[in-house]
């Protein structure tokens, strides 16, 4: 088995009196994309800050192309980071502030193909305060995209875009995993997770509570079946468990299809499902459960 690009084992993290993160392990393999998702204060930052060597572990350790990359130089040149926040002088143009991320980077950049890749070649001359949001969000990615790094950490990549630039965002991080990248993602938006992720860790609490490859995490859950039940009094009998909340029925089933099938086969020319709505488990469903799994001390 190849080392993975990331490893983590055991890591803890302290501020002080409070551990932010509380023993978590994963592996980041070569060319995936694996998502870091969390609750608010779960500590995907602290640990993101361990991993890209800008904070030293409590107790555990971390390896990142199999070193320690607060000690190994040779890691900062093979990644690509973009941050929550730039933090770019706000007088410079767009290709003014690429170029002084070129000089920045020990690796071989083409500016101009960085701009490309993100739609900001046209807006090369506009000085970086002139920047809507979104914009300066694809500025910080074609900072981190300088020199095609060989792991990219993506820290919020698409907060404050428009549904066409996170669109366009994620097509050019696809494009880049099939160029044989490795991606490390946080995000609050589970849909961009769903589309991108190959595996996932969703932490809670300075812990992780749920992880695996997305088609299994999606398919451990339960699916949802539900609909406005009218005079309805009884259901036929199902694999699922039914609830009943004021004017909406909801099966939780871990047998979509033949719950769904029961419930049309006895429906049919006797009632009409109003609203009748079925789906696999989401991540939202997920970051449900796992927000209202009670903290252990
Ligand atoms: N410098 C610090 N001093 C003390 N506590 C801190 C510090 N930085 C973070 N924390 C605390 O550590 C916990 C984890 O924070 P962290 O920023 O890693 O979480 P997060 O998962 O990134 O949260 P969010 O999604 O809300 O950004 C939080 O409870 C936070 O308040």
């Amino acid at each position: 088995m190849t080392t993975p690009v990331i490893s983590v084992n055991g890591l803890r993290c302290r501020y002080g009196d409070f551990e932010a993160v509380r023993g978590i392990d994963f592996d980041v393999h070569s060319g995936e994309l694996f998502a870091l998702l969390g609750t608010n204060g779960a500590g995907k930052t602290t640990t993101l800050e361990t991993i890209e060597g800008h904070r030293a572990p409590t107790a555990g350790a971390v390896r990142v192309f199999g070193q320690d990359p607060r000690r190994d130089r040779s890691v900062r040149r093979r990644t690509g980071i973009m941050l929550q926040e730039g933090g770019f002088a706000g007088d410079l143009t767009v290709l003014e502030t690429a170029r002084l991320g070129a000089a920045l980077t020990s690796r071989k950049s083409d500016v101009d193909e960085s701009l490309a890749a993100v739609g900001l070649a046209a807006r090369r001359a506009t000085r970086v305060k002139q920047l809507s949001g979104g914009e300066r969000r694809r500025l910080d990615l074609a900072l981190a995209l300088l020199g095609d790094p060989d792991l990219l950490f993506l820290d919020e990549p698409t907060t404050g875009m428009d549904p066409e630039s996170r669109r366009a965002t994620w097509e050019m991080v696809r494009a880049r995993l099939a160029r044989g990248t490795t991606v490390l993602l946080t995000t609050h938006y589970l849909e961009e997770a769903e589309r991108l992720a190959h595996r996932l860790a969703i932490m809670h609490q300075g812990r992780i509570a749920v992880s695996g490859r997305l088609v299994d995490v999606l398919a451990s859950q339960q699916a949802r079946i539900s609909f406005d039940p009218g005079d309805l009094v009884e259901l036929p009998p199902l694999a699922g468990t039914a609830t009943w909340t004021g004017t909406r029925v909801e099966v939780r089933t871990p047998a979509l299809q033949r719950d769904l099938h029961a419930l049309l086969s006895w429906a049919d020319g006797r009632l009409d499902l109003a609203g009748l709505r079925a789906h696999q488990a989401s991540l939202e469903d997920i970051f449900q459960s796992v927000r209202q799994e009670v903290a252990v001390p």
